[in-house]
C-alpha cells in the first residue's frame, strides 16, 4: 500500500487528559510518574489509533507537555541560561519552570505558530548558547513505539525553521549554524541507530518571504544533515513554496512534503520531482474539519501515483495538532452537519481509504467512497449554507464610515462620557473562577435552571462591578462571567455556527479553545450581549463598555467553511455585529468593545497576500464598528503585537481607542505608533495579565511616561495587556490598585506641568485633535 502518516496528532486527548493530568502536576496533586503514565498512556492510543486506521508510520516527537518548539530547544541543550538548569538532568518541575517561569525567572516568550491560534514558546539563543547535553525524551519515546510493535517516523522542528523563529539577542542568528547542526547531526545519528528509517523535519519557513541569506542556507545545512542521517523528509505547510521549487528539488533530502490544501497549484511546480525521491502530498486538512472530497482527492492524486508509484506518500496538510481529536464523541451535533465534518482521528480514515483507492483501485473502496459522496452531497445542498436574506445584505452592504471624523467624534465623546485624563479602564473579562465555571457547567448539564444560573452569573457581574468602582476605575466592564470563551460565546447564539461538546484544540500548554465550525451563512437570531450589559449598566453610574468580539476574530479562531472566501464570511460576521452593535448603543451603552486579537495573526505568510486580506480585515471591522452613533466611543483591543508593518491598516480601521499589548515589550511598539503618529486614543498595556506577579507602582509610572513621550496625555489610556480571566482575583485586585495608583501619579505630574507629555511637540498635536482634525497617515 501507498505509505500514509500525519505530520502529528494531537496530544492533549479526546477527553483533555492531559490538560487534567498536567494540572494536577503542578497544583502538587499528582507526582511524576502519575504525570508521565498519562503521557505514555495517550502517546500509545494515539498510535493505536494511527496504527489500526492502517497508517503505515506513526508519529514520534508530536507529544509534548507543553510545547514541542520548547522541546525541541531543550532536547537539543539550548535552555536560557538565565535559569541556571542543567540540560542533561532537566527535572519536569525545571521544563514546566522554562514554559511558565518561577520566581525568580519570567517564562520563555510565547507567540503564535505562524497563522494558527497555537502558541510556542520562542526559543532564546545568544552569542554564547550551547547546543550540547539534552535529555532522552524523544528517543525514549521513539522506544516506546517501536517495542510496541510500531513503525516510527520521528519528527523535529528543522534546524532554519528553529533559528529563524528563535530570540536572538545581538547576533545574526545564522551564525550560530556551525553550533546548531553538529547538535542535530548527533541527534540524527542518534535515532538512525536506533532504527529510525525516517525522521521529518518541518521547515514552515519556507512558506514565508525568504531572503536570499536564508534561503542559501539550505543547501549547506541539508548536505550536512543528509549525511547523518539517510531518511530525511523536509516538511513544508500553511504555504506554498513553489518560487523554491529549484533549490527543493536539489537538496538532497529523501522526500519533500507539501501543502497541497492551502496551495493545491504549487503541484504543478513540482512536476518533474526527481525519481527516486518521496513526494509527500499534504491532502487531508490539518487546519480545517472539513470532510475530504475523495473523489476531488482522487483525481488529483491519480496522475502523481502514475508517475511517481510508492514515491508518493500521501498525508495531512500539516500536524492535525489544530483539529480537534474525535467527531464520534460529539452526540449534539445535528447529524447534517457532521456529515460534513471530520476530525483528527476521522482524517487517518480518509488517508487510508485514499492510499487504498490510489492502490487497489476505487472500486475495492466503493462503498467507502459512496458514503463519502453522498454525505458531502447532503452537506453541501443544506439550505442553510445560502440564506437569502443574508445574500441580500451582502448584495447591498451599508455605510462602513462613522459619519464624523474622529476628531469631531471625540469632542462629543467628551461630553458625554466626561472623563478624566489618562482614564483608566480593563480589556473585559475578570477572573473565570472554578466557581463560575461549575455553575456553567451544571446549567449545561441541565442541573441548574437558567433562571438560576442568570442570577448565579448576575451576582458574579455586580462582584466586579463593586470591585472595579472600589478600585476606583473610570469605565468599567461587566467582566464577561457568563461566557466560556470570547469566541464560543458569540458562536453558541449566531445562526449558521456550530459548537463542539469536545471539539478542544490546543492554545498553549494545558489552555484549549472550542472553535467553532462556520458551516452556513452567519446570521444572529437574537440579541447576544444587551441584556447581561445593560444589567451591568444599571448597577453603576460609571459607564460601562459593551464588549464584543470582532468580525475578524470570529472568523479567525473558528473553522470557517471553504466554499465562499473568507471575506464574504467575514461581512457575514460583521452585519451580525453591527446589529448587536446598534442595539447596545440603543439601550444608552456609551462605549462599545470590539475585540480583535486576531487581526495581526490573520496576515497571510506571504507579504504579497497582505494587502488583500487587510482590506477586508479593515472592512470587516468597520462594517461592524459603524453600527454605532459618533457620540458612541468604539473601542478595539489587540494583543500579540508585532504591529509595527501594519499601522495604517489599524489606523484605517478607526477606532477611537485602541488597547494594546506592550509591557512585555517595555513599549517598544509604542515607538512604532508613535513615529507613525497614530491618530485616535490609545491604550498600551501597563502590565502583564499572563503571570501572577503583581507589578509595582514605579514599574508602571516607567511605562506610563515612556508612553507620554510619544502619545498625547489628551489620548492617552491606561490599562493592563489584555483580559484577566485566567487570574484569581487577589493578585487582580494587587495589580490594579498599583495601576491606579501609578495612574494618579501621573496625573498630578500632568496636572502640575511635570510630565514628559507637556513637551510641545504632544501639545501641538493633541491640540489638531481638538479641533476635529486628524494627523498622521491613513488607509491602505
Ligand atoms: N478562542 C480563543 N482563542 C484565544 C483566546 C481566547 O480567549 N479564546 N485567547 C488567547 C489564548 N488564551 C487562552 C486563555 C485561556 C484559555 C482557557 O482558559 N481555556 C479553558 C477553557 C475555556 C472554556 O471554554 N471553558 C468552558 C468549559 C469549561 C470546562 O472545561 N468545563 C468542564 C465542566 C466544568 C464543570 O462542570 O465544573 C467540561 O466541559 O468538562 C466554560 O467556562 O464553560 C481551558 O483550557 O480550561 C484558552 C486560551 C488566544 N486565543
Ligand atoms: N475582552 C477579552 C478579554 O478581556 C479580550 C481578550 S483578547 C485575547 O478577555
Ligand atoms: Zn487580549
Amino acid at each position: 500500500m501507498l505509505t500514509t502518516h500525519t505530520l502529528g496528532f494531537p496530544r492533549i486527548g479526546s477527553q483533555r487528559e492531559l490538560k487534567f493530568a498536567v494540572e494536577q502536576f503542578w497544583r502538587g496533586e499528582q507526582d511524576e510518574a502519575g504525570l508521565n503514565a498519562t503521557g505514555r498512556e495517550l502517546r500509545l492510543r494515539h498510535w493505536q489509533w494511527q496504527h489500526a486506521a492502517g497508517l503505515r508510520f506513526v508519529a514520534v516527537g508530536d507529544f509534548s507537555y507543553y510545547d514541542q518548539i520548547l522541546d525541541t530547544t531543550v532536547l537539543l541543550g539550548a535552555i536560557p541560561k538565565r535559569f541556571g538548569f542543567d540540560a542533561t538532568q532537566l527535572s519536569r518541575s525545571q521544563y514546566f519552570e522554562l514554559a511558565r517561569g518561577n520566581a525568580a525567572q519570567p517564562a520563555c516568550e510565547m507567540t503564535k505558530w505562524f497563522d494558527t491560534n497555537y502558541h510556542f514558546l520562542k526559543p532564546e539563543f545568544d552569542h554564547d548558547t550551547r547546543f550540547d547535553g539534552g535529555p532522552q525524551w524523544l528517543l525514549d519515546e521513539l522506544q516506546e513505539a517501536t517495542q510496541a510493535g510500531f513503525q516510527a517516523k520521528v519528527q523535529l522542528v528543522g534546524p532554519l525553521t528553529l533559528l529563524k523563529l528563535a530570540r536572538v539577542q545581538g547576533i545574526d542568528a545564522l551564525s550560530l549554524l556551525p553550533r546548531l547542526l553538529p547538535a542535530y547531526v548527533r541527534l540524527l545519528r542518534q535515532l538512525a541507530a536506533e532504527g529510525c528509517n525516517w525522521v521529518q523535519l518541518d521547515e514552515p519557513i519556507l512558506g514565508l518571504d525568504l531572503d536570499s541569506h536564508w534561503l542559501n542556507a539550505y543547501a549547506p545545512v541539508y548536505r550536512e544533515l543528509a549525511e547523518a542521517h539517510p531518511g530525511i523528509l523536509l516538511t513544508t505547510y500553511f504555504s506554498g513554496v513553489a518560487e523554491h521549487a529549484e533549490l527543493l528539488k536539489s537538496l538532497p533530502v529523501a522526500g519533500l512534503h507539501l501543502d497541497a490544501v492551502r496551495a493545491p497549484q504549487q503541484l504543478g511546480a513540482f512536476g518533474d520531482w526527481p525519481a527516486g525521491k518521496v513526494l509527500s502530498v499534504g491532502i487531508v486538512d490539518g487546519r480545517n474539519v472539513w470532510k475530504t472530497d475523495l473523489d476531488a482527492a482522487l483525481d488529483k492524486l491519480t496522475p502523481l501515483y502514475h508517475r511517481l508509484g510508492d514515491n508518493l506518500w500521501i498525508g495531512s496538510s500539516c500536524s492535525l495538532l489544530h483539529v480537534p481529536v474525535d467527531l464520534d464523541q460529539e452526540t449534539r451535533l445535528a447529524e447534517e452537519i457532521k456529515d460534513g465534518l471530520s476530525f483528527a482521528q476521522q482524517k487517518l480514515a480518509e488517508l487510508a481509504t485514499l492510499s487504498r483507492a490510489l492502490c487497489l483501485g476505487r472500486s475495492v473502496c466503493f462503498q467507502a467512497l459512496e458514503q463519502n459522496r453522498a454525505a458531502l452531497t447532503r452537506y453541501r445542498t443544506l439550505p442553510a449554507r445560502n440564506d437569502a436574506a443574508v445574500a441580500r445584505r451582502l448584495a447591498n452592504l451599508p455605510e462602513i464610515e462613522r459619519g464624523l471624523s474622529y476628531g469631531e467624534r471625540a469632542l462629543l465623546q467628551r461630553e458625554r462620557l466626561k472623563l478624566p485624563l489618562l482614564p483608566t479602564t480593563t480589556i473585559g473579562s475578570f477572573p473565570q473562577t472554578n466557581a463560575i465555571r461549575a455553575q456553567r457547567g451544571a446549567y449545561k448539564r441541565g442541573e441548574l435552571s437558567q433562571a438560576d444560573y442568570t442570577r448565579a452569573m448576575q451576582a458574579e457581574i455586580a462582584h466586579a462591578v463593586s470591585r472595579q468602582e472600589a478600585l476606583g476605575l473610570d469605565v468599567l466592564v461587566h467582566g464577561e462571567a457568563e461566557r466560556s470563551d470570547m469566541v464560543d460565546y458569540f458562536a453558541e447564539q449566531l445562526a449558521g455556527v456550530a459548537v463542539c461538546q469536545h471539539g478542544w484544540v490546543q492554545s498553549y500548554g494545558s489552555r484549549c479553545v472550542k472553535p467553532p465550525m462556520i458551516w452556513g451563512d452567519v446570521s444572529r437570531p437574537v440579541a447576544m450581549t444587551v441584556e447581561w450589559t445593560r444589567y451591568a449598566q444599571s448597577l453603576t453610574s460609571l459607564p460601562m463598555k459593551g464588549m464584543l468580539t470582532g468580525p475578524v476574530t470570529l472568523v479567525q479562531w473558528a473553522f470557517v467553511r471553504d466554499d465562499k472566501p473568507r471575506a464574504e464570511v467575514a461581512n457575514q460576521m460583521a452585519l451580525a455585529l453591527r446589529d448587536e452593535v446598534a442595539e447596545l448603543d440603543a439601550a444608552g451603552i456609551a462605549a462599545i468593545q470590539i475585540d480583535e486579537p486576531a487581526f495581526r495573526e490573520g496576515l497571510p505568510l506571504k507579504r504579497a497576500d497582505w494587502p488583500a486580506y487587510l482590506d477586508w480585515a479593515v472592512t470587516a471591522f468597520k462594517l461592524s464598528a459603524a453600527g454605532s452613533r459618533p457620540e458612541t466611543q468604539v473601542h478595539t483591543h489587540m494583543c500579540y503585537s508585532e504591529f509595527e508593518d501594519i499601522l495604517p491598516a489599524i489606523a484605517a480601521m478607526d477606532a477611537d481607542v485602541i488597547t494594546i499589548e506592550t509591557s512585555r515589550s517595555a513599549m517598544t511598539l509604542l515607538d512604532a505608533f508613535g513615529d507613525f503618529r497614530y491618530p485616535n486614543e490609545i491604550g498600551p498595556g501597563v502590565y502583564d495579565i499572563h503571570s501572577p506577579r503583581v507589578p509595582p507602582v514605579t514599574e508602571m509610572t516607567t511605562l506610563l511616561e515612556k508612553a507620554l513621550k510619544v502619545i498625547p496625555a489628551e489620548r492617552l489610556w491606561v490599562n493592563p495587556d489584555c483580559g484577566l480571566k485566567t487570574r484569581a482575583w487577589p493578585e487582580t485586585e494587587a495589580a490594579l490598585i498599583n495601576m491606579l495608583a501609578a495612574t494618579r501619579q501621573l496625573r498630578q505630574r500632568l496636572a502640575a506641568g511635570t510630565a514628559a507629555s507637556l513637551s510641545a511637540a504632544s501639545v501641538a498635536t493633541a491640540a489638531h485633535v481638538h479641533e476635529g482634525e486628524c494627523c498622521g497617515p491613513r488607509g491602505e
